[in-house]
């Protein structure tokens, strides 16, 4: 790895309560700005991990350590946008700040530039059963956004999306990646977005246990000539078959 290591993950296993061994043996180390995906197939541990790293859960057995010693500002997203029906868009991406003690007229330019970021700078003051599946993930993008946070951590947040949309707000997701010099941790099912987005896929096997770490190669910036590329779909037949390799009969 040539980024700067930001995380260390050393023989990190989790039980849960009930005794479902959803984790173990897990050494992985995670590079600053770094976009990494986690595939593999349901039900073998992608969410736990995901959330052990975010701080959801705590592991049974091993350690996490953050370079600096702590975890660093964290955004998460999720698949259901989980927007408060009841308010607008502006205060929906206000709650984070909001929870910090930072107060809707402090916030107003930061939140106002968030939206206009990622296209809903007129939406501020929809309600959210007024906007498209699309635009509601993009304000749950936002409400992250406006944290700046050091490290994303996303859990299949475009599955339920058409694929147009979900090929979209991946474009915008790596923009924002560049722009902002977020390390992402995303979650998602699809070997294709993994292999799209990611500069390392890490593909997980159904005892919980990490079956291999695949450097990503393609350039930076990403977009339609490399998703048509032989070298993307080489990639893609590469991730597939280590999964398939797997996966239960
Ligand atoms: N809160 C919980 N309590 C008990 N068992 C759980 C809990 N959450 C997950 N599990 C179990 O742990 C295992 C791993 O689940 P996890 O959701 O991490 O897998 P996943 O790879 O993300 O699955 P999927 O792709 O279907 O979302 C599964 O057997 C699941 O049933």
């Amino acid at each position: 790895m040539t980024k700067a290591g930001l995380l260390q993950i050393e023989g990190a296993g989790k039980t849960y309560r009930g005794g479902t061994q959803a984790l173990s043996g897990i050494d992985l180390e995670i590079g600053r700005g770094e976009f990494v995906s986690l595939v593999g197939p349901s039900g073998c541990g992608k969410s736990t991990l995901l959330r052990l790293m975010a701080g959801l859960l705590s592991p049974s057995a091993g350690t996490l350590s953050w370079a600096g010693g702590a975890r660093p500002e964290a955004g998460f997203v999720f698949q259901d946008a989980t927007l408060m029906p009841w308010a607008d868009v502006f205060s929906n991406v206000h709650l984070p700040l909001k929870l910090k003690g930072i107060s809707a007229e402090d916030a107003r330019a930061r939140i106002m530039a968030a939206l206009s970021r990622v296209g809903l700078g007129e939406a501020a003051h929809a309600m959210p059963r007024a906007l498209s599946g699309g635009m509601r993930m993009r304000v749950s993008i936002t409400r992250a956004l406006v944290m700046e946070p050091t490290v994303l951590f996303m859990d299949e947040p475009f599955a339920a999306l058409d694929e147009l949309t979900r090929e979209k707000l991946d474009d915008d997701l790596l923009t924002l990646w560049n722009e902002q010099g977020w390390t992402v941790i995303f979650v998602t099912h699809s070997v294709y977005e993994a292999v799209y987005l990611s500069e390392r896929v890490l593909i997980m096997n159904e005892t919980g246990r990490l079956e291999a770490d695949m450097p990503i190669e393609g350039g930076f910036p990403r977009g339609q000539a490399f998703r048509d590329s032989q070298l993307f779909f080489e990639q893609v037949k590469k991730v597939s078959a280590a999964l398939r390799g797997r996966s239960a009969p």
